[in-house]
C-alpha cells in the first residue's frame, strides 16, 4: 500500500498564554500543503521492518509500533519511507509520516484502537494529519475542529535553517502571546486573494534567535507573493500566489537562497490518502 504524506502549513499562529504544565496554548489554522512524504506500508508474517532515516527514533517506526501493541500484535509490517518535506522546517513531516503509518495499519490490521488517542502520545501536530483536511486547533494542537479551506496556490520557502522547535518555545516572551485569530476574516480573505490577517507569534522568537530570517519576508513579497508567513517554530514560510504560473516562477526565483514548492495549500485533495 503505498501513501502521500503531505506537509502542513499554519495559517496563523497565535500563543495565546504559557500553561502551568510548561506547554504553550495556541490558537492556530492547519492547512495540508501538496508536497508530501512517500511511504509503502506492507504486511509480513511477523516484526516491524523500517527503511528511513532516525531508525527506531523515526516517527513512523514509532507510530507503527505503537499502533501494533496497542492491537494485540496482529502481525508484522514492512515500512519504506522516502522523505520529501525538509526536517525541523516548521512543515510538520514527521507528524505527517507518523499520521499515515496510523492509518495505513488501522486498514491493514483492523482492530478496536483509538487513533486519536495514539497519535496525541507521537506528537502535539499528529491528530491534526489523521484527518485528512484543513482544521482549526487549540490547545497543544490537539483540540481540532475540521475546516473547510478553499484551494489556493503557493509557494513554501525553506532557507535551510532547521530551528528545533522547543528552542523556539523557551524563547516566547509574555510580548509574543496574541488573542484569538480571526478565522472568519481569514476564511474570507483567502477566497477573495486578498492580504489574510493572520499572524504567527513565534516569528518574534525565532527572529531574536536567527535574525536572519528577517530578510525572508522582503524577499518573497518582492516576488509578488501575498500574506508571507513563517510556518509553526519554522524555518520554512510560505506565500500565496496569483495562480500556478505564478507560483512555479517565483519558487523558481526562491531557488537563489534555498529550496522552494509551488504547490496547492488546503483545498480537497491536498489532504492524506492512497498516493
Ligand atoms: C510549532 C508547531 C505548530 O504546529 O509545529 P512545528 O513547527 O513543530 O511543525 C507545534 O506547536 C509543535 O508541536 P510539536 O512538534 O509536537 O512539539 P513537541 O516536539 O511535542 O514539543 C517540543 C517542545 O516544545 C515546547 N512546546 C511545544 C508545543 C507547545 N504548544 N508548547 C510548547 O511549549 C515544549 O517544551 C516541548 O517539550
Ligand atoms: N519521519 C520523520 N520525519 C522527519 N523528522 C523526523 C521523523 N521522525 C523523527 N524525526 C525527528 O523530528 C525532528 C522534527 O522533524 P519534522 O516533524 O519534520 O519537523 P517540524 O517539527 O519542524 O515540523 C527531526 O529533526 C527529526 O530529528
Amino acid at each position: 500500500m503505498e501513501r502521500l504524506a503531505p506537509a502542513k502549513v499554519n495559517l496563523g499562529l497565535s500563543v495565546r498564554f504559557r500553561r502551568e504544565d510548561g506547554y504553550h496554548e495556541l490558537h492556530t489554522l492547519f492547512a495540508p500543503f501538496s508536497l508530501a512524504d512517500r511511504l509503502v506500508v506492507e504486511p509480513v508474517s511477523a516484526g516491524l521492518h523500517f527503511q528511513g532515516p532516525y531508525g527506531r527514533e523515526n516517527l513512523a517506526y514509532r507510530a507503527a509500533s505503537l499502533y501494533l501493541e496497542a492491537a494485540g500484535q496482529p502481525g508484522g509490517v514492512r515500512i519504506l519511507l522516502e522523505k520529501r518535506i525538509p526536517e525541523g522546517a516548521g512543515l510538520g513531516g514527521g507528524s505527517s509520516d507518523a499520521a499515515q503509518v496510523l492509518l495505513a495499519l488501522q486498514a491493514l490490521y483492523p482492530a478496536e484502537v483509538d487513533l486519536f488517542a495514539l497519535a496525541r502520545t507521537l506528537g502535539a501536530d499528529v491528530p491534526f494529519f489523521l484527518l485528512g483536511r484543513g482544521a482549526e486547533a487549540r490547545g497543544v494542537g490537539e483540540r481540532l475542529k475540521p475546516l473547510a479551506l478553499p484551494p489556493v496556490p503557493a509557494v513554501v520557502f525553506f532557507p535551510g535553517l532547521r530551528v528545533p522547535t522547543p528552542l523556539v518555545y523557551r524563547a516566547v516572551r509574555p510580548e509574543d502571546f496574541g488573542p484569538d485569530l480571526p478565522v472568519e476574516a481569514i476564511l474570507e480573505a483567502l477566497a477573495r486573494g486578498e492580504e489574510p490577517p493572520y499572524w504567527n507569534s513565534l516569528e518574534g522568537p525565532a527572529f531574536r534567535l536567527f535574525p536572519e530570517l528577517r530578510e525572508v519576508r522582503g524577499r518573497m513579497r518582492a516576488l509578488g507573493l501575498r500574506g508571507v508567513l513563517m510556518s509553526g517554530s519554522g524555518s520554512a514560510f510560505f506565500g500565496l500566489a496569483e495562480g500556478p504560473d505564478h507560483a512555479k516562477r517565483a519558487a523558481e526565483a526562491l531557488r537563489a537562497w534555498g529550496r522552494a514548492w509551488a504547490g496547492t495549500l488546503g483545498g480537497g485533495d491536498a489532504g492524506s490518502g492512497p498516493a
